[in-house]
Parts: structure tokens; sequence; C-alpha cells
């Protein structure tokens, strides 16, 4: 039997987004969740602004074709070789959408004061028009989207649950900033996975 997964469509101008709800099920993500959490080789990363050094407020992890380095922050990552986890995950997600991902960076949102600041995924290793598959497991967060010219147009609020899958593509990154928002609700843990491609060799 093939399964069809439903997708919402967001109609936001120059961005290309779409969400998948329940991408997988409720024990497939119970169990991706676990066994991440316990073996995904999570690292505190830290950024210097303004000449200061600083944690990021997050734990992340870089995975995928060893050859593939990645940098971002200014900081130059060499990935871990993909595990049977991420590899079940990419492949599920690669029967979804037209792609072959190299590279998936991990984000560990521990509490709510855990977040990711606005930012666009705009590499130069990414290319043009990057696409980005983001998993989420645990805690739902809100991801917030807003255009970087355009302030006629309100913010968007995305919830993005346990097992959902965004897809964010063509010119999305050049014209829309997105974050986590830390809060001071007492919220669980949460786990993404952006699924990328990098075209350096
Ligand atoms: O945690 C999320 O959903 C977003 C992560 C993100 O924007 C990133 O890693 O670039
Ligand atoms: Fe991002």
């Amino acid at each position: 039997m093939s399964h069809q997964n439903k997708s919402i469509g967001f109609n936001l101008p120059d961005a290309q987004i779409c969400l998948y709800d329940q991408f997988f099920s409720k024990e497939e993500s119970d169990r991706l969740y676990i066994s991440l959490a316990e073996n995904i080789n999570w690292q505190q990363d830290q950024i210097k602004f303004f000449g200061k050094i600083y944690d990021v407020p997050r734990l992340t992890a870089l995975y995928g074709d060893t050859r593939k380095t990645y940098k971002y922050s200014g900081i130059l990552m060499q990935p871990h070789p993909w595990n049977e986890d991420l590899l079940f995950i990419k492949e599920r997600i690669e029967k979804e959408v037209e792609a072959e991902f190299s590279t998936c960076l991990l984000n560990y949102y521990r509490t709510g004061s855990d977040g990711n600041s606005w930012h666009q995924d705009n590499e130069k290793e990414l290319g043009r028009n990057p696409i980005i598959a983001s998993v989420s497991l645990g805690e739902t967060r809100p991801f917030q989207l807003r255009h970087i010219q355009r302030n006629d147009l309100k913010r968007v609020d995305i919830p993005l649950t346990h097992g959902s899958m965004l897809l964010m593509k063509d010119s999305t990154q050049h014209f829309w900033k997105h974050r986590i928002p830390k809060t001071k609700r007492d919220i669980g843990p949460r786990i993404n996975l952006t699924f990328r491609i990098i075209k350096n060799e």
C-alpha cells in the first residue's frame, strides 16, 4: 500500500514553504527522539559577538557526507558520518522530495531558554536557491518568519510539531529570515534536523 503524505502550502510572496504534519508516525517520532538524544554527538558551539565569546543557546551537531565541509557562523565544520537513524529520516524525505541531501545540521533545544535567532540560511556552499528539509521531534516550538524588505507583511508563525517536516526552497532564503524564539514557558526539549545540500567538494 502506498502511503500518501499530506502537506499544507503557505502562500507567501518570494517564498516556497510547505509543511507536512505527522510526516513520521507518533511511534517513529518517539523512537527517533530517544535514539537521537542519546546517540548524536551533541556539542556546545560558541560565537564571537563584538569581541566577546558566548555559548550558542542550544546544542548542535553536523552529520553527512564527510567530504562536504560546511562553514557557518564563521566556523568551518567537519561532519560526522551518517548514522542509521539519520539515513532512515533522509531516505523518507528523499522519497517525498526530489532532492538528495548531503548534510544534516541538528539542533537540540534543551529548554525554553534555548532558541535560534533571526537568520537566513544563505551560506554560499548551499548554492543559489537552497532546498532545506527540516524535521522536528519533541516539544512543539513556533517557527517564525519575516520578510526582510516588506514591512507590510505580517510575521508568520508555524508551529512545528513532533514528527513534522517543513520544506523551504526557491527564493525563501533570499527574502525571509526565520527564528525559533526563546520562551519563559516551562517546556520540554526539542530536536530539529535540517537536511541540506552542500555543493563544494
Ligand atoms: O529549529 C528549527 O526549526 C530551525 C533551525 C534552523 O533554522 C537552522 O538550523 O538553520
Ligand atoms: Fe535556519
